[in-house]
């Protein structure tokens, strides 16, 4: 019998322990022996919840039991998150968790103290909610140079979005209905400034690289600023705006970037809607591939957190070789990343001259009833974009565009 404990019993840590209960048959069929939860802390009592009796609001009653080996962090956050899931490891308890915030700022040393202790850490969840990217990444595509991800990393804002641009709908009520249904951060700036995504792609960009990726050097760019405006534009350009993490891997020039996307009807990433991910990765063997399902949730997310249990219950008494080294990895600037961008300007002659010049406008949008004008242009630099966009009057507005050029 495998004991273990779940630290957080919020939406995650909830879905959790109800998948380990539910699922208990098929667990134990998988891997030879029961998986119970024995403990769960959280700073709440949920009374009549068919976990009551389980609930501990003291970290030592998880770290001195010596019969949990396994550890589920779901409590979210750095502090004490880091505090415990460090602890928890030094005891030689493997530790899984849902928690990118955590991963991305103490990943590194989380990764090597598992080593150390021939136990695991595991954040499948951390990344694209219930699509198993990360064990897909580690093991699909081995012996391969991947070149590129692109991915629809953060379920609230695309949820948000997706209702924007289907229904019109206001940013604040679509953002409530996030938070009510489970999918955004404590904190949901963390979602809507791109934050959550930044962390996810580093993650992601440190596992493809096998050292850390900082995110604190991640180029971040939210939604906040994307308005119905944009949506409208989007329409006539046959797209629609996704927030995207960027990487690109050439050697050991690396770009990571967030930021607001308009993709064509063409692109795969067009096509995912409402809290599902999508993770577009390119390698040299198998050409592209897409990753797609849901990217936030109760029991999509529980999901990636059991397996991860599953897998560190099948390896017990050994480490794993999974993640990446202290070594750091350089991230080249983002205004080396080439784009087109679509720019909003006000709708007077000489602005629009002057874009026309300065973007070698590939298409002038005009729509009826505004008083603004937009410009696709060509493929350029950031760097470029930003020099002539400076000699540039009146540009409302800019979001990064993959359209085709039909
Ligand atoms: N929701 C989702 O769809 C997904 C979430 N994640 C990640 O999973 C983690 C958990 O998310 P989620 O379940 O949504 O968050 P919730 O806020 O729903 O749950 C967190 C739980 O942990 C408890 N908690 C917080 N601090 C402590 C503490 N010091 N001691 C004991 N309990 C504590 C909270 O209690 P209280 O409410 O009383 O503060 C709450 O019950 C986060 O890192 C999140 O980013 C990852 C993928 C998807
Ligand atoms: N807030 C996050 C939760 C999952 O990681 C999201 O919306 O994607």
């Amino acid at each position: 019998m495998i004991k273990a404990a779940i630290m957080g019993y919020g939406t995650v840590g909830a879905g959790v322990y109800e998948a380990v209960v539910t699922n208990q048959k098929v667990i134990a069929a998988e891997i030879g022996e029961a998986l119970e939860v024995k403990r769960i802390l959280d700073l709440r009592k949920f009374p009549g919840d068919p976990a009551e009796q389980l609930i501990t609001d003291k970290f030592s009653d998880i770290e001195e039991d010596e019969e949990i080996s396994l550890v589920v962090e779901t409590m979210g956050g750095t502090t004490p998150a880091y505090e415990f899931v460090k602890a928890a490891l030094l005891k030689g308890k493997h530790v899984v968790t849902s928690n990118k915030a955590l991963v991305a700022a103490h990943g590194t040393e989380l990764l090597q103290i598992a080593r150390d202790k021939k136990v695991n850490f595991f954040f499948e969840a951390a990344v694209g909610g219930g699509i198993p990217v990360i064990r897909t990444l580690g093991t699909g595509y081995q012996g391969q140079v991947i070149t590129e991800i692109t991915g629809i990393l953060n379920g609230t804002t695309n949820y948000i979005l997706t209702r924007m641009d289907r229904e019109g709908a206001e940013f604040g009520d679509v953002l409530a209905d996030a938070q009510r249904l489970g999918y955004a951060e404590r904190n949901p700036e963390a979602d809507i400034e791109g934050h959550d995504t930044c962390r996810k792609i580093a993650i992601l960009s440190s596992l493809v690289t096998g050292k850390e990726v900082n995110f604190e050097d991640v180029y971040t760019e939210g939604i906040s600023k994307i308005d119905s405006t944009d949506f409208r534009y989007a329409l006539e350009l046959k797209a629609s705006i996704k927030l995207v993490g960027a990487a690109q891997f050439a050697g050991n020039q690396v770009t990571v970037s967030v930021f607001p996307l308009l993709v064509s009807d063409e692109n795969p990433l067009y096509a995912v809607q409402g809290v599902y991910n999508g993770i577009v990765i390119k390698g040299n063997l198998l050409g592209t591939t897409m990753l797609y399902g849901s990217g936030a949730g109760k029991l999509p997310t529980a999901s990636a957190v059991l397996a991860d249990m599953m897998e560190a219950a099948k390896h017990k008494n050994e480490n794993v070789r999974f993640g990446w080294t202290a070594e750091k990895q350089a991230v080249t600037s983002h205004e080396s990343e080439k784009h087109r961008y679509f720019v909003r300007l006000s709708g007077d002659a000489a602005s629009l001259a002057a874009a026309k010049e300065q973007f070698e406008a590939e298409r002038v949008i005009q729509l009826p009833g505004l008083e603004e004008v937009a410009i696709v242009s060509a493929p350029m630099t950031e760097f470029t974009y930003r020099e002539r966009a400076a000699k540039v009057p009146n540009i409302l507005a800019m979001i990064r565009a993959e359209l085709s050029e039909r």
